[in-house]
């Protein structure tokens, strides 16, 4: 145990340490897992921290086990911080019908105000504030942060940056879910999570957010083209959109060929994590 956390793995990789926690988080009621990697400059000082937002059917392993982003992350000297994407355990309700897309793998790093969810469904003050003072005892300094997601996750690290001017240095995303607010995914969560005010659903739409955003962040989004969420779910070309009226400095790269796995996450996670620590 390191105070409130249970170390419940832990290897070698790339000279630092992969980790795996287990804690108690207020926010959602139930117990979680997530997974720090520390690369060896934490050795002898606190290093700065990448969040890492995960998406869709995910937990805090995908990342950790599939990116291949720990080799740049020990080059760069900087801490990789993995969540899960839901609350977990018994008494935590799950998609009526055992769908993929809504409940459990699924809380879209929102704060549900709608019964049964909000009793556990608190992913964006998870990510916030629990997340956070978990990694306490860790040689971490959280005071240097970034965030960066895919899909679901790519949302969820949009709209957290956006929402919270001097928290991130820096933000990126993988094939965001850039309009929660309008595409099938986002409507079935947040119509489930906040209910029938679509009003209220503005306030998880990076679209609408990047409108009022009093603070420019540097921020990067690949996107592939032959993604197959691209058109109906993903719609990158509205951020353009919104970030072009806005005035906002957003760099939209589309990536000819590559679908929405992590062999696409892979082949850009270096750039990504250089890109971070730059301004970290
Ligand atoms: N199970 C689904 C596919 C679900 C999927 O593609 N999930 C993505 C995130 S989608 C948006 O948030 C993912 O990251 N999956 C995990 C992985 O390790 O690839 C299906 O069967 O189509």
């Amino acid at each position: 145990m390191m105070g409130a956390l249970e170390l419940v793995g832990e290897s070698r990789c790339f000279g630092g340490r992969q980790l795996r926690f287990a804690h108690r988080a207020a926010s959602l009621d139930c117990d979680m897992h997530f997974a720090v990697y520390l690369p060896p400059q934490a050795e002898s000082e606190p290093v700065p921290v990448l969040y890492w937002l995960s998406g869709l059917t995910c937990n805090d392993e995908n990342f950790t086990t599939k990116a291949g982003a720990q080799r740049y992350a020990s080059a760069h000297g900087v801490a990789l911080v993995a969540p899960d994407t839901s609350p977990r355990g018994e008494g935590v309700p799950d998609d009526p019908e055992g769908a993929w897309d809504f409940g459990l793998g699924a809380g879209f790093y929102v704060n549900a105000t709608n019964a049964p969810w909000s009793a556990h469904y608190r992913m964006y003050d998870y990510v916030l504030e629990d997340l956070p003072a978990a990694l306490a005892g860790l040689p971490l300094d959280t005071s240097r942060a970034a965030i960066s997601g895919h899909s679901m996750g790519g949302h969820g690290a949009l709209v957290i940056a956006l929402r919270n001017p001097g928290r991130f240095r820096s933000v990126s995303a993988f094939a965001p879910i850039c309009s929660p607010t309008r595409c099938p995914w986002g409507e079935k969560a947040l119509g489930n999570y906040l209910g029938d005010d679509r009003a209220a659903w503005e306030s998880y739409d990076s679209t609408c957010l990047i409108r009022l955003a009093g603070e420019h962040l540097p921020m990067l989004v690949d996107q592939g083209e032959a993604d197959g969420f691209l058109a109906e779910q993903l719609r990158p070309e509205l951020l353009r959109e919104a970030a072009q009226e806005a005035g906002y400095p957003l760099t939209l790269r589309m990536q000819p060929d590559y679908d929405h796995s992590y062999y696409f996450i892979s082949t850009f996670i270096g750039e990504h994590i250089a890109f971070h620590a730059s301004h970290l």
